[in-house]
């Protein structure tokens, strides 16, 4: 077990001259036998911060420390890290046992070591009946359990996953990501997972830092970024399907603070503390998630009555699509009672403890005090 340190670190790659920021001043501290994934949209540096870490890539500044100890100048043999990568090779003619255990061998580490360690792999990652085939004949989810085992097989202070369930497909994908995170409880192994896919990352990880053009937007539990973005992006990024989010402007009037949508056809009151957070007259970006627009159907206060543009039922739910003029409304409720037709008139109610309120130019929230979760 070991906590891993990014101090400040910043990667440029030079293109006819111009500088890429691949990676701009990441500073992330991880805990002991903690699971971090590094999330965030293609091209946004997530790759090129693993590769920093394993010792793929130079550091054009900052540093990587496992505990206190400084890696940056350390060649990635000698950085005592697990790296398992989507499409790491494995030589073809070798069996699996003797893939997994290639360096051992190399080190002339005693066969009955080899044995006792692989025995040990194959009984954590379910590899028993993998071990005498050749790599060619295992699917991609046996695969990836192989590129584990070999990266486990070092006993790693550190395990760096760059994309393993990217290739596999629904069901393998989640069968893996369940035995991933099985994995992870058993050899409580601290663990940087790299994906772009946020239910994989909110899935699998303690904490999950969300990165954007390399920049770290925010770093938090799953809950924590979910139910309290720190931005925009993040509000849009993390939940599927995404957040409504649309332009309004801030009314206040017999002490109360009103938000109204740009075309004015949305108008809805919101708890008096956001009086401390908006200005009068002033533009911002609301967002509300899809399972916090409830439909009421009595006069409750501070509903709103719209027309249904698109109605589905999708089973375990029911997907109510409002627009009106720019701005689209996405609600899902639970109730079957809900059987309607485009056009029908609906009264809907927005959760006012699970608003999110952001500033339309810099995109960061509005009131930033840490919520407890
Ligand atoms: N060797 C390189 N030379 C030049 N630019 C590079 C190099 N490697 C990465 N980049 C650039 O750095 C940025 C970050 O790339 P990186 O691969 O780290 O992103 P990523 O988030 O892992 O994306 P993906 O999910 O697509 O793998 C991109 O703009 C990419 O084009």
């Amino acid at each position: 077990m070991a906590k891993l340190t990014l101090k400040n670190l910043n990667k440029s790659f030079y293109k006819n001259r111009e500088a890429i920021h691949a990676v701009s001043d990441l500073s992330i501290e991880t805990k002991d036998g903690e699971f971090v994934a590094l999330l965030g949209p293609s091209g946004c540096g997530k790759s090129t911060t693993l590769r920093m870490i394993a010792g793929l890539e130079d550091i054009t500044s900052g540093e990587v420390l496992i505990g206190e100890r400084k890696l940056n100048d350390l060649h990635p043999k000698d950085r005592n890290i697990g790296l398992a990568f989507e499409n790491y090779a494995m030589y073809p003619p070798l069996s699996v046992y003797d893939n997994i255990s290639f360096n051992m061998r190399a080190k002339n580490v005693p066969k009955e070591t080899i044995k006792k360690e692989i025995d040990k792999m194959a009984s954590l990652l379910d590899l028993k009946d993998l071990l005498a085939m050749n790599p060619s004949a295992l699917s991609g989810g046996q695969k990836q359990r192989v590129n584990i085992a070999r990266a486990l097989i070092r006993r790693p202070e550190v395990l760096l996953l760059d994309e393993p369930l990217s290739h596999l497909d629904g069901k393998v994908r989640q069968k893996m990501r369940t035995e991933i995170k099985h994995l992870h409880n058993e050899i409580n192994c601290t663990t940087i997972i790299v994906t772009h896919d946020q239910l994989e990352a909110m899935a699998l990880a303690d904490r999950i830092a969300i990165i954007k053009d390399g920049v770290l937007q925010q770093f938090g539990t799953p809950l924590e970024v979910f139910n309290h973005p720190q931005n925009e992006f993040v509000a849009g990024f993390i939940g599927e399907p995404p957040m409504n989010i649309f332009t309004v402007f801030a009314t206040f009037k017999e002490g109360s603070v009103y938000l109204v949508s740009k075309n004015g056809k949305l108008r809805f009151n919101v708890p008096d503390k956001y009086k401390d957070y908006l200005e009068e007259g002033k533009e911002y970006r609301f967002g509300i998630r899809p399972t916090d627009i409830s439909v009421v159907t009595d006069d409750q206060p501070y509903s709103t009555e719209l027309n249904v543009t698109v109605f589905e039922n999708v089973g375990e739910e029911c997907r109510i699509h409002i627009k009106i003029e720019e701005d689209n409304i996405l609600s899902i409720v639970s109730e079957e009672i809900y059987k309607l037709d485009t056009g029908d008139g609906i009264k809907i109610k927005f959760d006012s403890d699970r608003i999110h309120i952001f500033d339309v130019n810099t995109g960061e929230r509005v009131e930033k005090q840490k919520v407890l979760i």
